[in-house]
Order: C-alpha cells, then sequence, then structure tokens
C-alpha cells in the first residue's frame, strides 16, 4: 500500500483526535483454528495475507446470536459456520436437519407476498475497520455508525484556517459497521432474496467503493451463503422432483473483455441471441448440488482473477469479477444420454439467477496520480463501467422502457438482470480513515443516489409490511411452486402494484455543532421537493472518533451563531434499526460470528414493498425493444458528461474558495492604515468577474446536461410507448 492519505489531509488536522475506535482489546490470533483458515483462507476473491493492509486483531464479546427471521433454522446451521470445531460435513448435516423445519411451515398462507417484498433495490453500507496503517498513522476514524444511518466528519478549514468539522449524515437501508460479521452482512443484502430466485427473479449483488474499502472483504462469503441456502432448497422434493439444478458459473471483465475464470482464463465472446438475450458465448457452467464444490469453484476461480497495485491497495481487483449462481430446470432425460456438464446445463431453463459482483476499485484521485498507464488506463474503464451501471440502475428503477445497458461490457452482461422480475442489492464499501473521507463521500452520495431513486425505499413501506405478524414472515415463499410446474406459475404470476406513496424525502439541514456545547443549533433547512421525512426535532446518537457516544439534537428553530464547527447534515429518512455485531477480525476475509442485540434486518428489509408493475412494464419494454437504439450510441457522452458535470462542479467550488481566500486577503490589506482604496476596488471588481464567470459557466454546462437527459427520456418514451 503506497499511499493511504490519497488527500494529505490528515497532516492539516489540527482538531483534537481522541483514542482509536478500534473495537476493544485485541483478541488472540490463533482464534480461529486451522481448519477455519482452511475453509475461509483462499475464500472468495480475497487478496492474499493482510500484511500492512491487516487490520487490528479485536475483541469478541460472545452474545447470543439472533437467527434470522426469514429462515428459522437455517442460522443454527450459519452458527456452525464459525465455531472453530466446525467442518462442513456436520455443517451439512445441520442444514439438512434446518430445511426439515423449514418447509414443514406454513408454506401456502405467504406465497407470493415474498417476492413483492423484497426491495427491488437495496443499498447497504458497510464500514470496513481501520487498518495497521491507518492506526500507525494516527488517522482517525471519521465514520460513525448510528442505527441505519452514518455520519462522515470532514475534517475542514476555514479560509481563515480555523479547523472545523463538516458533518454528512446518510441513511440507508442497512448501516454495517465494523464490528458486523459475515452472517449480518449476508441477512442484510443476499438472504430476502434466495427464495424469489424460484420464482424467476434475476438478482444482482454488487460491492461498489474506494480501492481497499473492502469490496472483495464483503463480497467474499455471500455466495457460499447463498448457495448454502440455495442447495438447501433445491433438496426439497418440490424442486428435487421437478430437476431443479443450481449451477454456477464465475468470469471476470478486464479492460473491456470477458474472462472464464473456471476455464484457464479461456477469451469469452458475449453474443446477443434474436430475442436480445446476453448470452456468454463458452463459458463454463458447472452443475453444483453441495456447498464443499461451490467452495472449490470459488478459490478456482479467485486464484485466476487479475489484480494490481493501485495507491491505496497493493492487491487491488482491477476486474468485475461476477459469480452467477443459476437454478435451472432440467427436462427429463435418461442418465446415459448426459454427456457432460456443459450439455446438460445448456438443456436446462433457468428460472432465476443471483450475480455476485466484485466491482474493481472506483478510487479515481490515486489512480489517476499515484499509478502508472496502465493502471490509470484500467481506472478509466472502471470508471465508465460503474457511471453506467448507476444509468441502468436509475432507469430501472424509474420503470424506464430504455435500460441503457449497453453503456459498458458490465451492464451488457448484466442485461438480464435490468429487465423483468429483477432485484439488486448495492453494498457500498467505506473506508473509515480520514485521508479517505473524499472518497467515502462519493461513494456515500453514489449510494443515496441510487438509494433516493428506489421508491423501494419507502419507510412507509417498511412499516406497512413489518406488520405482517411473524409466522408468516417466517414462512418461505414456495406455495405458488408447490404443486405447479415452474413454466406454468410463470404464465400464473399475479402482477401487484403497489401504490407508490412517493420518493423519499431529502432535506438537507444545516446547522452548527459544538461537541462539547449541546445541543447543536439549527441554522436553516433547504428543502429539495420531496416531501419532508424527518420531524421538527431529532435525536442522533453519534458514537465518534472525538470523544464517544453524543447525542445530536437538532432544531429546527431559528438560527443562531454558534461555534466553529459547522455541519452540514443530509438526512434522507429516519434512521431505523441498529446492527450491531461484535467481530473478530481475521485474516483471509471474514468477518466472524457474533452475536448482538437482536437484529432483524434481513426481514425488515425484506419487508419493502414492491411494485410488481416493474415487472410487466419492463417485460413488455423487452419484447419490444429495439436492439440498435440510437440513443445507446449517445449514453457513453452521457455518461462522459455527467462525470465532466461534476468535474466542473468541483472545480467550481476550488475556485471559489481561492476566490474568497483572495477577497479575505483584500479586506485585511484594506484594513491595513494607509492602504489604497484604489486598489482595493480595481482587484476586487476583477475577483468579482471571476466570480460570476465561473458561476455562469457551471450554470451554462448544466443546463445543457438537464436538456440532455431531457431529450434522452423523451427519445425513450417515444421509441417504445408504454
Ligand atoms: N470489514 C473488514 N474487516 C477486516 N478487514 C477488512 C475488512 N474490510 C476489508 N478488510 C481488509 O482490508 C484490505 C482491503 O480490502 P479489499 O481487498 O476487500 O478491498 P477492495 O475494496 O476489494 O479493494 P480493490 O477495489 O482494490 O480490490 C484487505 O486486507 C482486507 O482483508
Amino acid at each position: 500500500m503506497r499511499n493511504l492519505n490519497i488527500n494529505g489531509e490528515a497532516g492539516l488536522e489540527p482538531y483534537t483526535p481522541t483514542a482509536q475506535n478500534s473495537g476493544g482489546p485485541a483478541a488472540s490470533d490463533g482464534f480461529y483454528s486451522p481448519e477455519f483458515r482452511g475453509d475461509f483462507g483462499a475464500g472468495l476473491l480475497d487478496l492474499h495475507a493482510m500484511d500492512d493492509t491487516e487490520l487490528l486483531s479485536e475483541h469478541v464479546t460472545s452474545e447470543p446470536f439472533e437467527p434470522s427471521l426469514f429462515i428459522p433454522g437455517v442460522n443454527k446451521a450459519f452458527e456452525n459456520d464459525f465455531n472453530a470445531t466446525t467442518n462442513w460435513q456436520q455443517k451439512e448435516q445441520s442444514d439438512a436437519d434446518a430445511s426439515a423445519s423449514l418447509f414443514s411451515a406454513n408454506e401456502k398462507e405467504i406465497s407470493s407476498t415474498r417476492e413483492n417484498n423484497v426491495a427491488k433495490i437495496k443499498v447497504v453500507v458497510c464500514k470496513r475497520p481501520l487498518n495497521k496503517k491507518e492506526i500507525s498513522r494516527k488517522e482517525d476514524d471519521i465514520v460513525t455508525v448510528s442505527e441505519n444511518a452514518l455520519t462522515v466528519h470532514e475534517p475542514k478549514l476555514k479560509v481563515d484556517l480555523t479547523a472545523y468539522v463538516e458533518k454528512h449524515e446518510f441513511c440507508f437501508d442497512a448501516v454495517l459497521d465494523e464490528h458486523v460479521n459475515n452472517d449480518e452482512v449476508y441477512h442484510a443484502t443476499v438472504e430476502p432474496i434466495i427464495p424469489i430466485i424460484f420464482q424467476r427473479t434475476k438478482a444482482t449483488c454488487f460491492a461498489y467503493g474506494q480501492t481497499g474499502s473492502g469490496k472483495t472483504f464483503t463480497m467474499q462469503p455471500l455466495p457460499l451463503r447463498a448457495a448454502q441456502d440455495l442447495v438447501r432448497f433445491l433438496h426439497q422434493p418440490i424442486y428435487h422432483n421437478q430437476r431443479f439444478k443450481l449451477w454456477l458459473s464465475y468470469f471476470e471483465i478486464y479492460g473491456g473483455k470477458l474472462f472464464d475464470l473456471l476455464s484457464d482464463r479461456k477469451k469469452l465472446c458475449m453474443r446477443e441471441d434474436g430475442r436480445q438475450q446476453v448470452c456468454i458465448v463458452g463459458l463454463q457452467e458447472f452443475e453444483v448440488s453441495d456447498v464443499q464444490v461451490v467452495k472449490e469453484y470459488i478459490e478456482r476461480g479467485n486464484s485466476a482473477r487479475s489484480t494490481g497495485s493501485t495507491g491505496a491497495n497493493e492487491e487491488s481487483s482491477r476486474s468485475h469479477a461476477i459469480l452467477q449462481l443459476v437454478v435451472k430446470k432440467h427436462p427429463e432425460i435418461k442418465e446415459s444420454k448426459r454427456n457432460n456438464d456443459v450439455n446438460e446445463s445448456k438443456a436446462g431453463k433457468v428460472v432465476g439467477k443471483i450475480s455476485f459482483i466484485d466491482l474493481a476499485g472506483s478510487e479515481r484521485g490515486a489512480d489517476t496520480t499515484d499509478n502508472d498507464r496502465q493502471t490509470r488506463i484500467e481506472g478509466a474503464e472502471i470508471n465508465k463501467s460503474l457511471l453506467a451501471l448507476k444509468e441502468c440502475i436509475r432507469a430501472l428503477d424509474n420503470d424506464q422502457i430504455h435500460i441503457p445497458f449497453r453503456g459498458s461490457k458490465l451492464t451488457e452482461v448484466l442485461r438480464d438482470s435490468f429487465v423483468g422480475n429483477s432485484r439488486t442489492v448495492m453494498i457500498s464499501c467505506i473506508s473509515p480513515n480520514a485521508g479517505s473521507c473524499e472518497h467515502t463521500l462519493n461513494t456515500l452520495r453514489y449510494a443515496d443516489r441510487v438509494k433516493s431513486l428506489s421508491r423501494s425505499g419507502n419507510p412507509k413501506k417498511d412499516q406497512t409490511v413489518n406488520s405482517l405478524p411473524p409466522s408468516n414472515r417466517d414462512v418461505s415463499s414456495l406455495s405458488l411452486l408447490a404443486t405447479a410446474d415452474v413454466e406454468d406459475v410463470y404464465e400464473r404470476q399475479p402482477e401487484v402494484k403497489v401504490v407508490d406513496t412517493g420518493r423519499r424525502p431529502v432535506e438537507k439541514d444545516v446547522y452548527t455543532f459544538d461537541f462539547d456545547k449541546q445541543p447543536s443549533t439549527f441554522i436553516g433547512r433547504e428543502e429539495s421537493g420531496m416531501p419532508s421525512g424527518p420531524t421538527d426535532r431529532e435525536k442522533i446518537e453519534v458514537n465518534n472518533s472525538y470523544g464517544g457516544s453524543r447525542s445530536l439534537s437538532v432544531y429546527s428553530s431559528n438560527s443562531q451563531n454558534s461555534a466553529d464547527m459547522e455541519e452540514k447534515v443530509r438526512k434522507v429518512s429516519p434512521p431505523r434499526r441498529k446492527v450491531t455485531r461484535e467481530e473478530k477480525p481475521e485474516k483471509m476475509g471474514n468477518r466472524t460470528k457474533k452475536d448482538g442485540g437482536g437484529s432483524d434486518l434481513s426481514t425488515q428489509n425484506s419487508m419493502q414493498s414492491n411494485s410488481n408493475n416493474h415487472n410487466s412494464t419492463n417485460d413488455v419494454g423487452r419484447r419490444r425493444y429495439n436492439p440498435e437504439p440510437p440513443t445507446d450510441g449517445n449514453i457513453n457522452a452521457i455518461l462522459e458528461e455527467e462525470e465532466a458535470l461534476i468535474a466542473a462542479h468541483r472545480k467550481e467550488i476550488e475556485d471559489t474558495m481561492e476566490i474568497v481566500r483572495e477577497e479575505m486577503k483584500l479586506l485585511a490589506e484594506v484594513d491595513q492604515p494607509g492602504s489604497l482604496i484604489d486598489n482595493y476596488v480595481t482587484q476586487l471588481s476583477f475577483v468579482l468577474s471571476r466570480k460570476a464567470a465561473g458561476l455562469v459557466s457551471l450554470q451554462a454546462r448544466l443546463a445543457r446536461f438537464q436538456h440532455r437527459l431531457k431529450e434522452q427520456e423523451i427519445l425513450s418514451r417515444k421509441r417504445v410507448p408504454r
């Protein structure tokens, strides 16, 4: 790792740091058995030993583990995952027991409710702990997590060089702090989706974030967990009798090209068939009927991945790695006719699938300044695909007929995850150190944007579904498929339209806050035109690195001046439930099993209502979709313009800061005895003209971009009438 403190901000921080929030006393490194290290040591997408990026050991406190409300019984098996004495054989036995109880439940009662309750887009933020290097540099942990909200305490300097902290607050579907274990991540992200894979859902789970923020680490255990649950479902007679099978493939997109990670990095071609279905020619799929086999394939694929070094991660993923688990229904064929896996795979009809994407690092600064040309080119390619992905998610959640998946190879490959009955889970990984503040804010803004587009993020919907009796929540959603052939069921899928209660409120509260003089004072609020969410007064628990847990009160009363610290707090939704699990760090990238204060995130999140209207609309769109829409050619241009606009905005802010500095200097000079007022007037006039010119140019750029977006939207509507 060359430079974690990319922005060099830490050195400028005169504010008072406090003890690092490292989670308690160190635990013994030898806590885990060799078997355990073996199981997960070279796990999914992991990047060798932690060397200087290794994180400090943390204390593990023993708390009772709360089983998921979503799959009762299953968690017993999960608990065993992290038991040092557990081996896979034992676990499979317990899995079998768990599934027995799982399917004896009252399945028919809930049926399609489950599908509708799983949010179409879900955004979960994962904060990693400070690593050794950051701690040795005495960098502050500037991210505090409270329930499903988090605050970034950005250290800043005023133009007169006074230090202050700008606070940025965000709310997401879930925010998982550094103490959260793998199970919690799984419960909060993928678990709710698993049953609806059997109802023709194409799901995508991806991790997004700055290089070194923990994407690989976070994504690593998820496919294995998912496979475990899928296999469990498949063992049920209802699916077994219909010859449902699970298939696994694993490939990467590197430099715009596809490589099979399970077939000696064979180069792959992407083709579209007559129905605009994307197929990856030559991609090897393997039938997997037990988790041990899944684990082996994953490890094999990991070792074939492209990694490189970035400014912030020596072992950085320079490719997007995509692991797909596909459930297929197979026609009856005689054993003797089975030539090989590939043929059998082709014979099966896809029922549903889940794709896990470990995206390459999203960092821009380090890649463009610190690294060689190749790394910079990779960075540009990566950014392009990330932008395209964002555009697709935006279109998907707006029910747009035209999904701009041609914006990049990544989105093209994932085309079928953007149409029809799709679900997306975005895991935003953030680094907690002050030096990563800018990147952390970028990641959170991206995530916030994705989330704010999501109507499924409406808290009202959560409440509605949360009122379901627990018994119903616990039952698996299999009944639709229980008695019918899967194809029949597809035809009969009910279309449920949930009334859209409007976008989530986005407000900006601007108030001053002094950690030592509470309460803080509200000094203004900007409404962004969306319905308001937070109430007049809110209390937010802040566990900060500046002195522990604080209650932060926000008054929507008159403004008052206050101390040096200013905050701008962005509120998107009120906090819901807290998930905090103690974690024992593990060398090879797995969060440890720990029990905590009773989170039911999976249930909570699966409680979010959704509109099936999406599905029908998008299906129609897909049927009528023009394979060569003119706007596809423009998508790159739009993405570039968007980037340019954001860059211009940043530049404008920097210029303004510079100008303000000059103004302050002018004021200081003019205040001196004997100063020349003529000089002052001339210089001020010059400075103000620059200021005005900067603003006008930014406004013009903004107007152009707004126009482009509108144009694009109108075109796509015209092309495919709803
Ligand atoms: N929650 C966590 N707990 C403990 N260690 C973590 C955590 N998250 C990340 N790490 C460690 O931080 C380092 C960087 O993580 P990782 O490689 O997952 O980052 P990344 O976001 O995938 O980076 P890149 O985009 O460059 O591939 C690794 O050594 C990893 O083990």
